[in-house]
């Protein structure tokens, strides 16, 4: 039997670093990398585009088996291009109100389902780092390093509140505390693969550490497990 390639799973609140340490640390090991979240955030995209409601579970699970989407290496070798339909959407998916309407398509499990398959497909060798709320619960449970990344409230909307004030975004700290609290309250109360941490998950809280200091707790893992 061919072994499966490796996966580090990264999962865990809304701006506790998942996508900055998960894509530093697939370039640092020359992985893959899947962004989970950006297909749940391309479905709720998608529909507002296509005008259909993010409560029709049934549209959204045709709409989502038929998401005609494309992740490419950025020009600079930094980062990723994503592509829906032909557009550029890199930017434009990266907003609190995309957000949570790809935290309420995500409560669907139709719509868990039909992205399922797309996720798996990501695991590819050398091996694969994998962001997100479940990849370590229920898309890659066999994953030989899991990590749930966390930090405090007030610090992830601090951190959202720069990253997107950075971006020229016109940003509230206050109303972005409150959408992070509501979107942890959402991921972590729905019935399918809720947000919480695998049984054998490493947990990390990064609210007092650099992004450095939590890529080097990753590292000492895959040193000791001996995946790189
Ligand atoms: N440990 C950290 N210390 C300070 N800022 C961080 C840290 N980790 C991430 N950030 C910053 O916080 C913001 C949100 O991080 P991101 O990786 O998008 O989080 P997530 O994917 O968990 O939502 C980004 O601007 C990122 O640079
Ligand atoms: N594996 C995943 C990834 C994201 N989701 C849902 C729940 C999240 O609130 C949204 C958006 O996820 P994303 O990781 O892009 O959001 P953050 O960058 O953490 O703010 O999608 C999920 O249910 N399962």
């Amino acid at each position: 039997m061919i072994a499966a390639a490796p996966v580090i799973s990264i999962d865990g609140p809304s701006g506790s670093g998942k996508g900055t340490v998960a894509a530093l640390l697939a370039g640092k090991l020359g992985w893959k990398f899947l962004d989970s979240g950006a297909l749940y955030r391309l479905l709720a995209f998608a529909a507002r585009n296509h005008g259909v409601d993010l409560t029709n579970e049934e549209a959204l699970k045709v709409l989502a088996a038929h998401l005609d989407v494309q992740f490419d290496s950025a020009h600079d070798g930094h980062g990723m291009v994503i592509i829906l339909e032909g557009e550029d959407v890199t930017e434009s998916i990266r907003n609190e109100q995309v957000g949570a309407g790809a935290s309420q398509v995500a409560a669907l499990p139709a719509v868990r389902e039909a992205l399922l398959q797309r996720q798996k497909a990501f695991r590819e060798m050398p091996g694969l780092v994998a962001d997100g709320r479940d990849m370590g619960t229920v898309v890659f449970p066999d994953a030989p390093l899991k990590i749930f990344l966390t930090a405090s409230a007030e610090e992830r909307a601090r951190r959202r509140y720069l990253q997107l004030k950075a971006r020229g975004d016109d940003v509230n700290l206050a109303s972005l505390l409150e959408e992070i609290l509501a979107r942890d309250e959402r991921d972590t109360q729905r019935a399918v693969a809720p947000l919480k941490p695998a049984v054998d998950a490493i947990q990390l809280d990064s609210t007092t550490l650099s992004i450095e200091q939590v890529l080097e707790q990753i590292m000492a893992e895959v040193a000791k497990r001996d995946l790189a």
